[in-house]
């Protein structure tokens, strides 16, 4: 349904050191399915999903949608496609405008796009449907962002994120910011969304254990590449860096498993850190696949 291939992002901020945020990645997601995307604070998962939106500009690679090349299309096409992919990010606060009741918030993308409105159908209507689907009062909507808690805030771009029953919804990072109880809660909101919509979701996270409990496959992010993929990589890892972060049994936050370092020019990316490196290592290996499953890392192909 989506796919990046071989997407690349490089920042040049003023008066410091290139940094590329995103290295020649290939990325799909079916129509209907979840992708966790799992990997330590700065290795460019974010970047990723922006560029999938083409929030961003690549600096090489492109980005199909259901077979259309949206790399080239103009803003306004771009604007037709993006109405079928909702990001829903990791501070609901700041997704909502302070100075408007939750339900105008919710029914926004309506405004937007009249044409989105069944004939006869009502905005109040669709208002209390998607208020039933996240599980708010109908009361609730009638507040402004300040006066509900954050699970609650989450549940309302929640709602205006699938207003216009969207093919992909891209969570990034959506429960980082809520108490434990309240992200098993939103985790579950967003499962059941799921499965009643028919929507894929790329699911962004920190948290391995929220990877595993969420993917139907899981990609596996370091510096700026996927370095392994598929289903079951969490239980069965065979790149390095997949098996070091799953070697701390019950840890979530994958932060600072890794010192920071400055990579060897052309090498893999992962060259400094492994323990099983070799001379070949100084050569940045290409995707593997294997039964269904894709690993960077020269030692694959013995496997
Ligand atoms: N606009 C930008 N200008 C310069 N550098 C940027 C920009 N956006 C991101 N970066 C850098 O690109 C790298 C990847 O950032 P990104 O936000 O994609 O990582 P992330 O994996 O999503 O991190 P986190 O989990 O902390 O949100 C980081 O080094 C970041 O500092």
């Amino acid at each position: 349904m989506i796919e990046g291939r071989g997407l690349t992002k490089v920042f040049n901020p003023p008066g410091k050191n290139r940094i590329i945020a995103v290295d020649n990645v290939d990325i799909r997601i079916d129509a209907g399915e979840t992708l966790a995307l799992v990997g330590e604070s700065g290795c460019g998962k974010s970047t990723l999903s922006r560029l999938l939106l083409l929030l961003i500009p690549p600096t090489r690679g492109e980005v199909f949608f259901e077979g259309q090349a949206l790399t080239g299309l103009k803003e306004k096409e771009l604007r037709l496609i993006r109405r079928k992919i909702q990001i829903v990010s990791q501070q609901p606060e700041s997704a909502l405008n302070p100075r408007w009741k939750i339900a105008d918030s919710i029914c926004e993308p309506f405004r937007i796009h009249p044409d989105s409105l069944p004939p006869g159908s009502h905005m109040g209507e669709k208002l209390e449907k998607l208020l039933e689907l996240v599980g708010l009062e109908p009361e609730q909507a009638f507040r402004y962002p300040h006066q509900l808690s954050g699970g609650e805030l989450q549940r309302a771009v929640i709602a205006r994120a699938i207003a216009l029953e969207p093919a992909l919804i891209i969570c990034d990072e959506p429960t980082s910011m809520l108490d434990v109880s309240t992200q098993a809660a939103i985790v579950r909101l967003l499962r059941t969304l799921q499965s009643r919509l028919g929507c894929a979701l790329l699911f962004i996270t920190h948290d391995q254990g929220l990877a595993h409990a969420i993917g139907d496959r899981t990609a596996v992010m370091f510096g700026g590449q996927i370095v392994e993929e598929g289903r079951e990589i969490l239980d069965k890892p065979f790149h390095p860096f997949t098996r070091r972060i799953t070697s701390f049994p019950g840890t979530g936050s994958l932060q600072c498993t890794e010192p920071e370092g400055t990579r060897v020019p052309g090498s893999c990316v992962y060259y400094q850190f492994c323990p099983e490196k070799t001379e070949k290592c100084l050569h940045s290996p290409d995707m593997l696949e294997y039964k269904g499953r894709r690993v960077r890392c020269h030692n694959f192909s013995y496997a």
